[in-house]
């Protein structure tokens, strides 16, 4: 399989942490924990195209960030054995360059588009007809002699990913034959997450340690890795390599993660809406101003996670901050008058 990257992409990682990242990342359907239905399927859905000789259905994955889509588009294009090129929406700027990218794929290759719900839209009307029919329509010349010409394209698959699939146009979306929703692991798929990586790191880990890192990951791969790398240092420095649970304790405490794997920033969030806020509801973009944070980076990283765990509720007027998270954060609920016959979280 041949990798060709279109975009910077992670800028912001250190070449050796973009090493490590790279020999963590599952390279097979194997490799891949968890998601279990959607491996499933796509284990079904690659073989029967690798028997057809056909692309595969062009394939949408959705979820919050760090959850394995990228990983997961990787080990598509491997499994059919095919190339993958990467790229991502804010970069297709106008229509030659997404020409310019089809026009270059070989037969049954994988075009990875990133953040796709950020496409350009004169872009994405482009992509409709080249996801449909291997077709494109390029513009030559302008004005009175500008013609378009039709060009076909060999047949690929498209793989999409996305954060916000609510901002996708239903037009594009339709055009999706399969459709997939990651979700958050539970605390025993990460475990073993966190096992395998430590594995690979070469540094030992007790299971109670796993468990404990896995437990305060947020449900998701990405950060549990990032926090075995972190207190991997401290195993390291303060004591002879072997990750114990006490090492793993004192190194999410020192990393500001809480003992429900909540971090700085979600318990600024829930604080607000208790403190400043009376527990709700208030809108997004009131609490994102109130906590210095993007409304963006608050619905897409922070409150899917908390709304899934119980700590906040989403309304019609705005979001709520549940009993649970007074409970968490060590303040007392407010009494709602009749309580006696409404359940304790409405
Ligand atoms: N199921 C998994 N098993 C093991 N490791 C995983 C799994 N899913 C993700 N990871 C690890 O987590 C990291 C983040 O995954 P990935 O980059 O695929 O997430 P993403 O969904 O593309 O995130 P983003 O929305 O930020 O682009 C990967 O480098 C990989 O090491
Ligand atoms: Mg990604």
């Amino acid at each position: 399989m041949r990798e060709e990257y279109l975009t910077g992409g992670d800028d912001h990682m250190s070449q050796a942490e973009k090493e490590i990242d790279k020999a963590l990342r599952p390279l097979s359907f194997r490799d891949f924990t968890g998601q279990d239905k959607i491996v499933e399927n796509l284990k079904i859905f690659v073989l029967a195209a690798r028997r057809r000789g056909e692309a595969l259905d062009h394939v949408l994955l959705h979820g919050p960030p760090g959850l394995g889509k990228t990983t997961l588009s990787h080990i598509i294009a491997s499994e059919l054995d095919a190339n993958i090129k990467m790229t991502s929406g804010p970069v297709l700027d106008k229509p030659s360059d997404l020409a310019g990218l089809l026009t270059n794929l070989e037969r049954n290759d994988v075009l990875f588009i990133d953040e796709i719900h950020r496409l350009n839209p004169i872009v994405e009307e482009y992509l409709y007809s080249a996801m449909e029919d291997y077709k494109i329509d390029i513009m030559l010349d302008s004005g009175p002699n500008a013609r378009t010409v039709q060009i076909s394209l060999n047949p690929f698959t498209l793989i999409g990913a996305t954060t916000r699939s609510g901002l996708l146009t239903s037009p594009l979306r339709a055009r999706f034959g399969i459709n997939s929703r990651l979700e958050y692991y539970d605390s025993a798929l990460l475990t073993s997450i966190v096992k395998r990586s430590a594995d690979i790191l070469g540094s030992p880990i007790h299971e109670d340690a796993a468990f404990e890192i896995a437990r305060r990951s947020r449900g998701t791969p990405r950060i549990a890795n990032n926090l075995l790398r972190r207190t991997r240092d401290f195993a390291q420095i303060k004591g002879d390599g072997t990750i114990t649970v006490e090492i793993a304790r004192f190194a999410l405490n020192a990393l500001d993660v809480d003992h429900n794997g909540l971090d700085e920033m979600d318990n600024r969030i829930l604080n607000t809406i208790i403190d400043k806020f009376k527990g709700g509801p208030v809108g997004l973009s009131t609490i994102a101003t109130a906590c210095g944070e993007e409304s963006e980076t608050i619905e897409e990283v922070y409150e899917p996670f908390l709304i899934q765990e119980g700590y906040i509720k989403r309304t019609a007027r705005g979001r709520e901050a549940t009993e649970l998270a007074y409970i968490h954060l060590g303040k007392i609920p407010p009494r709602q008058v009749g309580t006696l016959f409404d359940s304790p979280l409405s």
